[in-house]
């Protein structure tokens, strides 16, 4: 079987001589493709190490990381910066979007900063999904918080990247709210056939995920 991710006994470590934090002690684990993947635990525990190393924002000390069949520790930061921008989306706990920017300018980003043009049909389907199709034309501050997150997810999925990683994406949110993203989150895995790895305190968002990892003092339990 092939998988969009294949992490293999990463370790990763802070500190000096005399304090060292062991965050991730060989962890190895496998991603499918359209998997909607949870990972809890409790704070410390390692979950946002693990996500900047797959997101090739940190290094491992030691493993590996085969995204798409290639090891992606060993690359240039050249390479891993190309490989964020067609690969890897981005949804974070604060939404990060561009407030001089409406909705829709903030989904295509991603493809106009990688030197292509939408195809619109796409986007509008993809907004479609999200229940945000009329927010189009609106700056993030007249979109409620929910409105934000479906947005960052829209911009997310609009590079129909290998993986999408998403860390605390309803840690802004009221439940109801929460509870909408991460049920769309799952919809739009399924529909989409997108890779997504969400990482979360809340139990009761994780019940949404295909698969629930959890996590604790660097290993996966
Ligand atoms: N840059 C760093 N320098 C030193 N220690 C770090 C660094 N980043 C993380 N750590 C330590 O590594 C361990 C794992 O941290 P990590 O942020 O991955 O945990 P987490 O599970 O995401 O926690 P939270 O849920 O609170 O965000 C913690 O003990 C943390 O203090």
């Amino acid at each position: 079987m092939s998988y969009v991710l294949q992490v293999s006994d990463i370790s990763k470590t802070y500190g000096n001589d005399k304090i060292k934090v062991h965050a991730l002690k060989k962890s190895s684990l496998t991603f499918s493709q359209g998997e909607f993947t949870a990972i809890i635990g409790k704070s410390g525990s390692g979950k946002s190490t693990l996500l900047r190393i797959l997101g090739t924002l940190e290094r491992p000390d030691a493993g590996e990381v085969l995204l798409d069949g290639e090891n992606i520790c060993r690359l240039s930061d050249k390479k891993l910066s190309e490989i964020r921008r067609r690969k890897i989306g981005f949804i974070y706990q604060d939404y990060s979007l561009f407030p001089e920017y409406t909705a829709y300018e903030n989904i295509v980003m991603p493809i106009h900063l990688d030197g292509r043009t939408e195809n619109k049909h796409i986007i509008k389907d993809i907004m479609n999904t999200l229940g945000i199709l009329s927010c189009g034309d609106r700056f993030p501050a007249e979109m409620s918080g929910g409105e934000q997150q479906r947005t960052a997810i829209a911009r997310a999925l609009c590079i129909s990247p290998s993986v999408i990683l998403a860390d605390e994406p309803t840690g802004n949110l009221d439940a109801e709210n929460a509870n909408e993203v991460v049920m769309l989150m799952s919809k739009a895995a399924r529909l989409y056939n997108q890779t997504i790895i969400m990482v979360t305190h809340d139990r009761q968002m994780a019940d949404y995920a295909d698969r629930v990892l959890k996590i604790c003092d660097g290993m996966f339990v």
